[in-house]
């Protein structure tokens, strides 16, 4: 089932190679949080099976960006389909064809409880210089534009988008569209790596459907608070 909260969701983002770490912190949090989301470093560990055991704390959000031929990212979905996830990544450049490959893959093997398929637009570590050098000479806010167009019209259910991005979404595309936003930091907490961000209460007003956060509440002293704290921003 596709997940839509009435007001923004959280969504904890669960980034370690420890299962031990990662169920603490599952259990810690699901009371706070709507969403749980593994990636790449849980996942290339551990595999599967210790997703599963993650996922039976909260819905999941297995968020390995898929990016390969259309055919090769049906395969993947259609495992990943297995492990029940509320919603799964590819990323949008890898074009429309891969894009309808994943929808297509979702509907057939996951059925009315399938996974939402999510467009990875630009990645919220990405500023202007790091984009340009990769070949696109469009600003970061104009290219999530270009993509999320390409993205929804193959059949993403929504995209993961930077907090900057998100009014200028919802003005494209109305309320439908599931946008999912990572880069959030509330107001004094370090931005790490992350290059477009803004508070949990702005990428909530702007319309954001869920905010993923990982650090800021995982490297807290009391992650569960942090989450609490973050959730009663976001309702204020
Ligand atoms: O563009 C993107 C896509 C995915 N992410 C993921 O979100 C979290 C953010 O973690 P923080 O610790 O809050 O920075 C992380 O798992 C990324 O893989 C993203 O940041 N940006």
């Amino acid at each position: 089932m596709i997940p839509r909260p009435g007001r923004a969701g959280i969504i904890a983002a669960l980034d370690t190679g420890a299962v031990e770490r990662a169920e603490a912190w599952a259990a810690a949090l699901a009371p706070h949080v709507g969403c749980l989301k593994l990636g790449l470093e849980f996942f290339v560990a551990h595999g599967p099976a210790a997703v599963a055991r993650i996922a039976r704390h909260a819905p999941l959000f297995l968020d390995l960006k898929f990016h390969d031929i259309p055919n090769t990212v049906a395969g993947a979905v259609r495992s990943a389909c297995a492990l029940r996830p509320a919603m799964l990544t590819v990323h949008a450049s890898g074009g429309a064809p891969m894009i309808e490959a994943a929808r297509r893959a979702a509907e057939a093997e996951g059925g009315a409880g399938r996974p939402a398929i999510l467009a990875v637009t630009v990645l919220t570590s990405t500023d202007a210089a790091t984009l340009a050098a990769t070949g696109v000479p469009a600003d970061p806010a104009a290219q999530v534009l270009h993509l999320a167009r390409l993205a929804l019209d193959a059949g993403a259910d929504g995209l993961v988008c930077a907090p900057p991005e998100v009014a200028p979404l919802r003005a494209a595309h109305g309320p439908g569209p599931l946008l999912v936003v990572p880069g959030v930091r509330p107001a004094g907490s370090a931005r790490d790596d992350q290059s477009r961000v803004a508070t949990p209460a702005e990428a909530a007003a702007a319309g954001a459907s869920w905010l993923v956060i990982g650090r800021p509440i995982t490297t807290a002293p009391d992650p569960a608070a942090a989450a609490a704290a973050i959730a009663a921003e976001i309702a204020a």
